[in-house]
């Protein structure tokens, strides 16, 4: 027999990290969302998602923050809990937050160490290239996984200066450096944030490990979005590199308009509503 692919195979278990890296060698690409919930997880998990990231971006995605900044540990942990609860095939990863791994690799794994026992999470992420091969280190060496990020990372967006693409001229150097010491580190996996499409098609050759886009073109082995962006629950004009595809605050605000109506208008509730 075999082995299945991570789309067609049957749900009788989750996917490993081994399964992305073997998915990297048959030059099988696959899709990432995040999820913060228990309904959008059931949902990603039945339709073929094989990672769902918690991410950080549930600051600004659920708790209505501008920056990644301020969410915590804390905040985190039930989010993950509910979306490991969900799901049966999905490999769950759990995003570091801002401050809960920066000062060393100490710090790093007992928060991954958190997420793993308190949140039931397969797999964490941090942001950071070189400046973090200390902690990548620490974390897989304790028997955690981790999924890298660097590029754009969100996080730094202070010291950045804004969204800004990645990688460009000179910088591009500096790019691949973060990506092999990441995948040097121990890590099993990559997000490249907003760099340009041919670092990151150069860094999806030079690297065993699978890389995960967004915002870094069509040659990564995988893509992630936010599930909100994806979605278009989240309405206003989003960052370039998304495509939306449904329109969920077009439909959301329909319903409620006409629930607000029914109700209004004594319509709701109908005798099939009501008890007697
Ligand atoms: N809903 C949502 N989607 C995301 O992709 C996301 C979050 N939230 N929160 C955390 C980070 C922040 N990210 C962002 C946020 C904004 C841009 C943005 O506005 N980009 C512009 C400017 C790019 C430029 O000037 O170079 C763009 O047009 O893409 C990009 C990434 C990615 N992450
Ligand atoms: C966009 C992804 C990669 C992320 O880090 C997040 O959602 O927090
Ligand atoms: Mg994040």
């Amino acid at each position: 027999m075999s082995e299945p692919t991570l789309y067609g195979g049957p749900a009788t278990r989750r996917v490993r990290t081994r399964d992305l890296i073997a998915a990297k060698q048959r030059g099988e690409r696959w899709p990432m969302l995040t999820s913060y919930d228990q309904y959008t997880a059931a949902i990603f998990d039945e339709a073929g998602i094989p990672v769902l990231l918690v991410g950080d971006s549930a600051a600004n995605n659920v708790f209505g923050y501008e920056t990644t900044v301020p969410v915590t540990v804390d905040d985190l942990l039930p989010l993950v809990r509910a979306v490991v609860r969900a799901t049966k095939r999905t490999l769950v990863v759990a995003d570091l937050p801002f401050g809960s791994y920066e000062e060393g690799p100490t710090q790093a794994l007992r928060t991954a160490v958190r997420f793993m026992k308190e949140g039931g999470a397969h797999a964490v992420k941090l942001e950071g290239g070189r400046r973090v091969a200390e902690q990548i280190a620490a974390i897989t060496g304790a028997g955690i996984p981790v999924m890298a990020h660097v590029g754009f990372t969100p996080q730094s967006e202070h010291a950045i200066g804004g969204y800004r693409v990645q990688g460009r001229g000179d910088a591009a150097e500096e790019v691949v450096a973060d990506a092999h010491a990441v995948a040097e580190a121990g890590a099993f996996a990559v997000v490249l944030e907003m760099v340009t499409s041919e670092v990151a098609k150069r860094i999806a050759h030079d690297l065993a490990i699978p890389t995960v886009g967004i915002g870094a073109g069509p040659d990564t082995d995988a893509q992630v979005l936010v599930w909100q962006d994806m979605a278009g629950l989240r309405t206003g004009k989003g960052p370039r590199f998304v495509k939306r595809y449904a329109d969920l605050a077009g439909a959301l605000t329909d319903a409620t308009k006409r629930f607000a109506d029914e109700v209004r208008g004594g319509e709701f509730p109908g005798p099939e509503h009501a008890f007697h």
